[in-house]
């Protein structure tokens, strides 16, 4: 079955790289797809929608304002504006925004709020650390997150969320399917409390996800797609990620 996957450049791009490789990617009818997308730096929303423009390929933020509505908010980007300029999806409450700028659980409760509102549908990353990890208590971390949200989420029609184990992140270090398997059950139960069993449930991995282990995490069952980071500025790997997606 069809896999979503969303590439996160992070804060990486220049104009000629970024067209250099959407222009390969394009190319490929795999990453040229409706499941696949990329989150690009604000400063490349307007270039990167130009040039997806007619394309099967979506845009996606890697972050909003959680301020609703426009205004005098120096530096912020509004969900309505994100719409505005064509994005499919937002990433809310990366792991990197968790850590970098100490988002609180208000905070992504008013930004997954806004990205609904705007009509986008919100990417919500959750996942725990090391320590969490090492502490025996992974699961309870995780399910944590998603109550912290809950209100943002219950009664949508679609929620997709991202499980990223941090230490996992940029580390080459993939969770093992196993991991992956336990934590994907263990959110869809905690969202089928919240958000009700009518609701079209997508659930990402991400986190070390490259064309070597993609094909492994792509055959469990509980996993929907992928979120991924550095493999997605390899023009090769993103075409193997996406050829694995398309199986
Ligand atoms: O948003 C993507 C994740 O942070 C994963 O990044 P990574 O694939 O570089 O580990």
């Amino acid at each position: 079955m069809t896999k979503l996957v969303i590439g996160n450049w992070k804060m990486n791009g220049r104009l000629a790289k970024n067209a250099a490789l959407l222009s390969e990617l394009l190319a490929d009818p795999a990453c040229d797809a409706v499941n696949v997308a990329v989150a690009v730096p604000a400063a490349y929303l307007g270039q990167v929608g130009a040039l997806l423009a007619g394309r099967n390929m979506g845009l996606a933020a890697q972050d909003v304002s959680h301020f609703a509505n426009d205004g005098a908010f120096t530096g912020e980007t509004s969900a309505a504006m994100l719409a505005d300029v064509g994005c499919r999806y937002v990433l809310v409450g990366h792991s990197e925004r968790r850590q970098y700028f100490a988002e609180s659980a208000t905070t992504l409760t008013q930004k997954l709020l806004c990205c609904y509102d705007a009509g986008m549908l919100p990417v919500y990353c959750v996942g725990e650390s090391l320590a969490d990890r090492q502490a025996g208590h992974p699961v309870e971390t995780v399910l944590a997150q998603l109550d912290e949200v809950a209100d943002a989420l219950r009664g949508r029609e679609s929620v997709l969320v991202a499980y990223e184990p941090v230490w996992a992140i940029g580390t080459g270090q993939v969770a093992t399917v196993a991991q992956v398997a336990e934590m994907h059950e263990a959110i869809r139960r905690k969202l089928f409390d919240i958000v009700g069993g009518s609701c079209n449930i997508t659930l990402l991995y991400g986190g070390s996800v490259k064309a070597d282990n993609v094909v492994e995490i792509f055959t469990l069952p509980q996993v929907d797609g992928a979120l991924v980071g550095g493999a997605f500025l390899d023009p090769l790997q993103c075409k193997n990620i996406c050829h694995a997606a398309a199986e």
